[in-house]
């Protein structure tokens, strides 16, 4: 595991980018694409107008196929979709094809949502290895990653696939990612910044663990390499830095 701290959001942001486009220039020169797993949320939404603009010739965006690791089960046309605010910030001012970007379908049921996505993404790796090349992660302040939320089934999953999971206290439901698949990846990178994650980093990077109460503890690459790119905020309540 590396950590990565930097003074403010932007350096942060900048570090992440470059590391997205090294990891995509590698996997596209070894296998002539990369798979990536995008997060949601608040916090990418900046990387993904830094990578537009700022990293618009440092990729061949057409060989990038986008996934998400979660999403809302909302309308991709609501203000919460997590493909709706890619769309805005990555896919449009990068003019991405319709035919690189696999969203969530979620006018169907949330299971048969889930399902249908576990078997796309099935499809895409053709059944052999699934294994993105990259996965992007965010950090809840209560310590949550994709929809690996405390207390919900899908922390027990021991198979990689997707899941539905329903949140009490909102009365909604995602659709996630569990952590098998997600752990299958060759690079992962936590994106978190802010004085309101320094808690969270701080129990699932130093604490006892206890998957249910830190959800983001369960994700531990098999083979592959695992980054956090943090702010000096976030990373305040860390004792060993
Ligand atoms: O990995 C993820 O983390 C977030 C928490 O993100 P935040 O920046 O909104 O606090 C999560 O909710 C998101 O959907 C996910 O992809």
């Amino acid at each position: 595991m590396k950590l990565n701290i930097f003074n403010n959001d932007n350096e942060v942001l900048t570090a992440l980018a470059e590391h997205f486009v090294n990891v995509g220039n590698e996997a596209i020169a070894s296998k002539g694409k990369f798979s990536v797993a995008l997060s949601g949320g608040s916090s990418p939404k900046k990387l993904y107008e830094l990578l537009a603009s700022s990293y618009a010739d440092k990729l061949d965006w057409g060989k990038v196929y986008f996934f998400f690791g979660d999403e809302r089960n909302v309308p991709q046309t609501h203000p919460d979709s997590n493909y709706l605010m890619a769309k805005k910030a990555l896919f449009e001012p990068l003019e991405i094809s319709t035919l690189n970007i696999f969203p969530v379908d979620t006018s169907l049921e949330p299971k048969e949502a889930a399902q249908k996505y576990e078997e796309e993404i099935e499809e895409f790796f053709d059944e052999v290895e699934l294994s993105f090349d990259l996965v992007l992660l965010g950090l809840g302040d209560n310590s949550h990653t994709a929809s690996l939320f405390p207390f919900t089934p899908v922390l027990h999953d021991r198979t990689p696939g997707v899941k539905e999971v329903f949140l009490q206290d909102q009365q909604v439901f995602r659709i996630t990612m569990n952590a098998p698949l997600i752990n299958e990846a060759q690079h992962i990178a936590f994106l978190v910044y802010g004085a309101g994650k320094a808690i969270a980093v701080h129990h699932v990077l130093e604490d006892d663990e206890d998957i249910e109460e830190y959800p983001a503890q369960l994700i531990e690459p098999i083979v592959g390499e695992i980054e956090w790119f943090l702010d000096t905020a976030a990373a305040a309540n860390l004792k060993e830095e």
